[in-house]
């Protein structure tokens, strides 16, 4: 772990892939004080998610703003300007030096964290070659680490199964966050690259961001306790 994290709820990331605010109120509510860390990506950011956004932080909740952001350097720099006073605590932005830079640069001195995302963990090596890179995911996501690290960028998103060799690069200054997380005997879905909570704590992972197992499950808030005790028992 890198940055002290004082509390531990703050390590699972609870990814709000709804359809509208009425359903993430729901979750939200559901889950209470069992999490206190919530991601917000597409699905709900063009659905009024950027408004709840500003009540989660109002309710003392943690938020991440999922959007994924990579355009030229001058568009990256406007929009990330005009996200730093949301309040958010995190933004990804994929890991493109160009865009990275434009990230950096419009944060100026809001205390908004950058992601870079490193390679999607949805993808496997055919995939990226299907995309036309020449690199083993392994090996993108060793050059991006790198590039990211002197660029002023905050933390790293890959899947924890890269942890050890993001480590390496970006010290104990720099956050890693890994998608992709699935307790044992979930449903693995699109995602390629998996680790249970207990593997991902144990690798040295700070955050962990884990969608459908908790807000598809039966009783959502009995499956993020459940993913809770793994990482206490594990950290
Ligand atoms: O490489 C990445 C980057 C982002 N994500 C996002 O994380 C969640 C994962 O949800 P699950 O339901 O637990 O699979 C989702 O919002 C993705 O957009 C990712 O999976 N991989």
């Amino acid at each position: 772990m890198t940055q002290k994290i004082n509390d531990l709820r703050d390590r699972m990331i609870v990814a709000l892939d709804v359809p509208t605010i009425w359903d993430a109120y729901r979750i939200v509510s559901q889950l209470g004080d069992e999490a206190s860390f919530y991601k917000i990506g597409y699905a709900l950011a063009f659905a009024g998610g950027l408004q709840l956004t500003q009540q989660l932080v109002a309710e003392g909740k943690k938020v991440f703003l999922d959007l994924k952001l990579h355009d030229i350097g001058n568009t990256v720099t406007e929009g990330v300007a005009s996200l730093s006073n949301l309040g958010v605590d995190l933004l990804t932005v994929h890991a493109y030096p160009q865009t990275m830079r434009g990230a950096v640069e419009g944060r100026g001195e809001a205390a908004l964290k950058l992601l870079a995302v490193t390679a999607l963990t949805s993808y496997d090596d055919g995939d990226l070659r299907d995309a036309g890179y020449g690199l083993a995911v392994r090996d993108l996501v060793r050059l991006r680490a790198e590039q990211a690290r002197t660029t002023g960028i905050d933390g790293i998103v890959c899947s924890a199964a890269e942890t050890e060799i993001v480590r390496d690069i970006v010290g104990n200054d720099m956050l890693i966050v890994t998608p992709g997380i699935r307790p044992a005997g979930s449903a693995v879905g699109d995602q390629k690259r998996t680790l249970t909570p207990g593997e991902a704590i144990r690798a040295g992972v700070d955050h962990l961001v884990i969608g459908r197992p908790i807000i598809r499950a039966a009783d959502p808030r009995a499956a993020a306790a459940s993913i809770m005790d793994e990482i206490a028992a594990a950290s």
